[in-house]
């Protein structure tokens, strides 16, 4: 404590530190003065310390500094907590790096063009109404100005800033910070502020504190989506808070970050964030296997003739999978027709309205939607999905209605049906169907005239996804048929089915049949009859002979093998990067 807040010898000696070299060289001096909470309105004596270089002066009463522009070597100042009215008042030191001086009634901020090497800056809790005068300030890293008076964030020009505080201000908006490239953390919490516009571009941006604000609107977070290094957002006490889903919304969105309103992310958040928002199409498919499965146990149990014949044979069911416009429905149907003692169609259901030509009960069980969803809720779904906002499902009792007759069941669905089943006990074989040629294609679904042209191009786009699921995951689809031309790819489909079940056709004609059958199929070396056809109808025969390994599907490999092992060269791909199955027709 100074006597009548003046300081004198006494207390500067209690604060002196730091025995070391001057600056020149010559002399042991003190270099470090710290007089924290000393009453000092007074400080005139420290004129005679002119080699101090890092002086704390805070707690006190000052209103003066004057006595400080006699150290041209003072390097960092701390002189928080006064009642300094006027900033950096006093001669300034060569060199002055860090400048504290919150806690002051300081108002204006003077041309700071003479204090040009300051890095760090410290202006909190002051009465400062305006950003000027820090444009000579070409070393400044560090600039707090919370709790002040500003309405608008200015003068800042393209200064080095990384750390920039302005929280505690009348701030309205992010402006007038688009220059400083290099922000690393920002503070503009308790302003208010409702738009994160302005902050975006600040690609190197870590951190920022926006609690208590006005943001309202989720769509803000397109401001700091691409801001990849962003780590911490703190956006507690706005409106936005109030959002259902709010915190899993902006970790969808803003992946990046680690901390979000003080809280770490964890990643089950970020998982559950992804399913929420973005689910996988296995999610989709677990979900809503789930949800059939939950609701078919609330439903009395019953036995199914397609679960039969056995235990270990699966019931035998043919998929065809692919993109709309494949022609995967017609496909079926025609195969139901030429072999109808082996196969019956599954009619699925869906809410879509019947094309002109379709048949209620035959094409589809086209229901309302209050029946589709009766429907869901009696647990006889087997798989659903929607599909450009219509409603498709398979139910149970579909196929039971096949397997009753003693029949394998044909359906055709998209991919999504496919992972929903997949998690089911059928194991049925999956058939890709689908145009290599994106022109074919595109005409097929054209020429329907059925569909807009957002709907044609969404379709075209998912096509990939059927090239995708091919490629990475071998073994996926059983089988693939191009479907560019329909009448060749029944062809093929129709033997591939006949090599499947090692039979004839019903009306065959045997030298189009001979190119495609297998040499090692000792089914097809029995000679099949009619009698021998009809035997082989019931479900334990075609189970028995379904569950057999595809002699296409080893004829295959067998072939591919040999290619590879002739030329080296991989899998031949044909259009949209998908390899055929030519197995029949490799003999
Ligand atoms: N239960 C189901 N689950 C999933 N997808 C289904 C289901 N039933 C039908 N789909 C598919 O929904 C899509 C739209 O059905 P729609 O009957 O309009 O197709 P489509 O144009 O006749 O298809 P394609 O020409 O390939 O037969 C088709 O790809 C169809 O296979």
């Amino acid at each position: 404590m100074c006597p009548g807040g003046v300081l004198d010898e006494d207390s500067v000696i209690s604060g002196l530190s730091n025995l070391g070299r001057s600056a020149e060289g010559d002399k042991q001096v003190y270099l470090h003065l710290a007089l924290p909470g000393f009453s000092m309105k007074d400080i005139t004596l420290l004129c005679e310390f002119e080699h101090l270089q890092k002086v704390e002066l805070p707690y006190n009463e000052l209103t003066d500094l004057k006595a400080l522009g006699n150290m041209p070597h003072l390097l960092e100042l701390d002189v928080s907590h006064n009642k300094l009215k006027a900033l950096l008042d006093f001669n300034p030191p060569k060199n002055l790096k860090m400048a504290d001086f919150s806690f002051n009634q300081i108002t204006d901020i003077p041309d700071l063009a003479p204090h040009h090497c300051l890095t760090i800056l410290n202006i909190d809790n002051n009465q400062i109404k305006e950003m000027k005068n820090f444009g000579k300030c070409h070393r400044l890293k560090r600039l707090s100005l919370a709790h002040n008076q500003i309405e608008k964030i200015q003068g800042l020009h393209s200064l080095p800033i990384t750390h920039l505080n302005l929280s505690a201000n009348k701030l309205k908006k992010i402006e007038n910070i688009k220059e400083l490239d290099r922000l690393q953390v920002l503070n503009l919490s308790g302003n208010q502020i409702r738009s994160l516009d302005g902050l975006q571009g600040h690609e190197y941006l870590e951190g920022i504190d926006l609690e208590d604000n006005e943001i309202i609107d989720l769509s803000e977070v397109q401001y700091v989506q691409k801001l990849f290094l962003l780590r911490q957002l703190n956006l507690q006490r706005n409106p936005i808070r109030e959002l259902p889903d709010y915190r899993l919304s902006i970790l969808f969105h803003v992946r990046q970050l680690t901390d979000l309103d003080n809280h770490r992310v964890e990643v089950e958040e970020k998982v559950s964030a992804t399913n929420m928002f973005s689910p996988s199409l296995e999610v989709i498919a677990s979900r809503d296997h789930i949800m059939h499965v939950v609701y078919s146990f609330m439903q009395p149990s019953r036995i199914l003739d397609s679960t039969l014949p056995s235990t270990e044979t699966p019931y035998p069911m043919l998929v065809l999978v692919g993109p709309q416009g494949a022609g995967k429905q017609s496909l079926a149907l025609k195969l139901v027709e030429e072999f109808p003692d082996y196969f019956g169609y599954g009619v699925a259901h869906t809410t879509r309205k019947p094309l002109p030509d379709e048949v209620q009960g035959k094409d589809y069980n086209f229901v309302s939607l209050g029946e589709f969803e009766e429907t869901i809720k009696s647990g006889k779904f087997l798989q659903t999905y929607s599909y450009h906002g219509e409603l498709f499902g398979l139910t149970i009792d579909a196929i039971e209605a096949v397997a009753r007759e003693g029949l394998a069941c044909v359906v055709h669905m998209e991919l999504e049906g496919v992972l929903t089943l997949k998690n089911t006990s059928f194991e049925p074989r999956y058939v890709l169907v689908m145009p290599l040629s994106e022109e074919a294609h595109e005409k097929r679904l054209r020429d329907r005239n059925a569909y807009s042209e957002t709907q044609i191009a969404w379709t075209m786009d998912r096509s990939e996804l059927y090239a995708d699921y091919n490629r990475e995951k071998p073994g996926f689809f059983d089988m693939v048929i191009d479907s560019d031309d329909i009448v060749e790819a029944y062809k093929r489909l129709r033997h591939l089915v006949m090599d499947y079940l090692g039979i004839r056709a019903p009306t065959p004609s045997v030298s189009d049949l001979e190119p495609f059958m297998t040499a090692d199929s000792n089914l097809l070396d029995k000679d099949y009859t009619s009698d021998t056809l009809a035997q082989s109808t019931s479900a334990n025969n075609l189970a028995r002979t379904w569950s057999k390994p595809s002699l296409a599907d080893s004829a295959t490999q067998q072939a591919l093998a040999s290619l590879k092992a002739k030329t080296g060269s991989p899998m031949p791909t044909h259009g949209r990067g998908i390899v055929v199955s030519h197995a029949t027709m490799t003999h």
